[in-house]
C-alpha cells in the first residue's frame, strides 16, 4: 500500500495530529535544522503513524532535517517484519531493518519471576541506540503518546512511590542519542481511529506474554476511564500537572534547596494548596 496524506480523508483527525505534533515540536525543540531523526517503527499504530507524521513534517516544515525508519525483530515467532519493510519499501522510507537474537537472550538470561517486559524492553532500547548511531542519527523518536505520559504518571505513583512519567526530549544513557517522543499530546484514542481509516498495516509483536502482560497499565486505563465520567477534563489535567510542577510544594529532599516557584501566581508565602 502507498498513502498520502493528503488524500486521507477525516480532515478534522489529520488537523488535530498535525496540530499536536507541531505543538509538541515547537514546545520542547524537538526538531533543529539539520537533525537526523532514527523513527522507531515497531509496526504498532503508535510508531506507524508517528512516521507518517514527522514525514509530513519534513515535507512543508521551514527547517530541514532527515528521517530513517528503524524496526528491530527481537525474534518472536511469527512476528510479521515482511508486512513493515513493504510498507516502508513502498512508502519511499529510507529504513533499516535490525534483525537480533533477542528471543533466545531473554530465554536464556531472565531470571525466574523478573518481568519479561521490562528485559525485552531494555534490548530493544539498546538495538534502537546502536542503529541510531551506525546511521548517523542524533536523535531517535520514539511513538508514545498522552495517554502513555499519564497511564506512566499513575503507575509510578501507584506501585512505584516515584513521581515520575516520560520526557518529551531528553540524552539517551548512551550519552549521545535525543530520544524525543513527538506524540506526547496525541490522544490515544485519536492515534486508533486514524489507524484503522488511514488502513495502516499494524502487525502483532508476537512476544510469549502478548496481551497478557502489562495488566497494570490496562487497570489505569480503565480507572482513568473511570475517572472521565465525573471529571471529563481529568487525563489533560494530569498532563497539565507534568508540565507545571512546584518542586517546593513536595517531599523530596534534594530538593530543598532555594528554589523560586516557577508558579508566579502563588504570593510569597501563599498557599500550599492543602488546606485552601
Ligand atoms: N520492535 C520495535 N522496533 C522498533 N521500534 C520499536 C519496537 N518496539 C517498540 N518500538 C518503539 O518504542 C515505542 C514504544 O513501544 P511499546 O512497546 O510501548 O509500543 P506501543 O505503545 O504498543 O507502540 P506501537 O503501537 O508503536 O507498537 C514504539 O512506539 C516504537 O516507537
Amino acid at each position: 500500500m502507498t498513502l498520502a496524506l493528503d488524500e486521507f480523508k477525516n480532515k478534522g483527525l489529520l488537523r488535530r495530529l498535525r496540530h499536536g505534533v507541531g505543538r509538541a515540536v515547537a514546545d520542547f525543540s524537538l526538531i533543529e535544522e539539520g537533525d537526523r531523526i532514527a523513527v522507531a517503527v515497531s509496526g504498532g499504530k503508535d510508531s506507524y503513524t508517528l512516521l507518517l507524521l514527522l514525514e509530513e513534517l519534513r515535507r512543508r516544515a521551514p527547517v530541514s532535517f532527515e528521517i530513517v525508519a528503524v524496526n528491530i525483530d527481537s525474534g518472536y515467532p511469527g512476528y510479521r517484519t515482511d508486512v513493515i519493510e513493504r510498507f516502508l519499501r513502498e512508502n519511499g522510507f529510507t529504513y533499516r531493518m535490525v534483525p537480533t537474537e533477542h528471543y533466545t537472550l531473554i530465554n536464556e538470561k531472565r531470571r525466574p519471576g523478573s518481568s519479561y517486559c521490562s528485559i525485552c524492553a531494555r534490548f530493544k532500547r539498546g538495538a534502537l541506540y546502536t542503529a541510531a548511531q551506525e546511521l548517523g542519527c542524533n536523535k531517535l523518536a520514539l511513538g508514545h503518546h498522552q495517554d502513555d505520559f499519564i497511564e506512566t504518571l499513575l503507575l509510578n505513583q501507584f506501585f512505584v512511590g516515584s513521581l515520575k512519567s516520560m520526557a518529551a526530549s531528553m540524552l539517551a544513557d548512551n550519552g549521545e542519542t535525543v530520544v524525543i517522543r513527538p506524540l506526547v499530546y496525541l490522544p490515544e484514542e485519536d492515534i486508533i481511529r486514524f489507524s484503522h481509516e488511514a488502513a495502516l498495516p499494524v502487525v502483532c509483536c508476537c512476544c510469549p506474554v502478548c496481551g497478557t502482560a502489562d495488566l497494570q497499565r490496562k487497570r489505569m486505563k480503565r480507572l482513568l476511564k473511570e475517572l472521565e465520567k465525573d471529571i471529563p477534563h481529568v487525563k489533560n489535567s494530569l498532563l497539565k500537572a507534568i508540565s507545571n510542577v512546584h518542586p517546593r510544594h513536595l517531599l523530596d529532599r534534594r530538593l530543598q534547596v532555594a528554589l523560586p516557584d516557577p508558579c508566579t501566581s502563588v504570593p510569597p508565602g501563599g498557599t500550599d494548596g492543602q488546606h485552601g
